[in-house]
């Protein structure tokens, strides 16, 4: 009786297995080009590249610049540079050096001015904040391939991060809240704040800035002392 009743339920199980197998195969087999299409309309995740010109050293050391070639807006093809060790271990010099082709969403080239640069890529996105929306833009490569030159820049060549304050501070220039009774609390929070915390904060805002004109004082005085120490050695 026991084992007619577990043949039973073996056969509701593999009944209901089978179902669900079933059920689950056709669901997902309908679902899956829809779904994806709508990831891929949801892709958010935009990537540059931006290829920085040679150095003078860099320039003098007979390095070939084909080590990187824009084939087409979107896409470059790299070599090992001539003077890395990938190539100066290949024996064979006469063979077609093999190169590796990556996409982005745009490849940007050595003349790529700062204008260009953000306007291509943060100037939207800026606009987007601006409106209420969210945003992360951070630079990635190896040491000495232009993160800083392209986020902050020299000051007479501003880089994404200066030119995004003068867009968002230019924009939001009539609604400045001039006031003191509110603190930015973490990415979006603010907190009221009383009459004695203002005065603190104001006390520590005067003391801060006071603090820093110092430290430019200093390091001024600190720089012409040394100019002067090296011009008088120099003599
Ligand atoms: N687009 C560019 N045009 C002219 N010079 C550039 C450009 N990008 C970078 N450089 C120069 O190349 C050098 C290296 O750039 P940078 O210091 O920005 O590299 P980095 O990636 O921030 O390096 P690290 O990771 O070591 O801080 C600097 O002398 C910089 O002025």
């Amino acid at each position: 009786m026991e084992s007619c009743q577990n043949n039973e339920a073996d056969r509701w199980d593999q009944v209901i297995v089978d179902n669900l197998q079933r059920d689950l195969s056709s669901e997902l087999s309908l679902l899956r080009a829809p779904q994806l299409s709508s990831i891929e309309k949801r892709e958010h995740l935009k990537v540059y590249l931006r290829i920085r010109p040679f150095s003078s050293a860099e320039s003098h050391s007979g390095e070939s610049q084909d080590c990187v070639t824009i084939e087409r807006p979107d896409t470059a093809l790299l070599k090992p540079p001539n003077l890395s060790l990938g190539a100066r271990l290949s024996t064979d010099k006469s063979l077609p050096q093999t190169g590796q082709r990556f996409q982005f969403t745009q490849v940007y080239g050595p003349e790529t001015s700062q204008r260009e640069l953000f306007q291509g890529t943060v100037k939207d996105l800026v606009k987007d904040v601006l409106e209420g929306g969210n945003s992360l833009v951070f630079t990635y490569g190896v040491t000495n391939t232009g993160k800083t030159f392209t986020f902050l820049g020299p000051d007479a060549d501003a880089g994404i991060l200066p030119r995004t304050l003068d867009v968002i501070f230019s924009s939001i220039d009539e609604q400045v809240f001039t006031g003191t009774s509110i603190k930015p609390q973490r990415c979006s929070e603010v907190t009221r704040l009383t009459a004695e915390q203002q005065a603190e904060e104001a006390a520590f805002k005067r003391n801060f800035l006071g603090q820093l004109k110092e430290n430019e004082r200093s390091n001024a005085s600190l720089m012409n002392s040394t100019n002067k120490t090296l011009f008088e050695g120099k003599i």
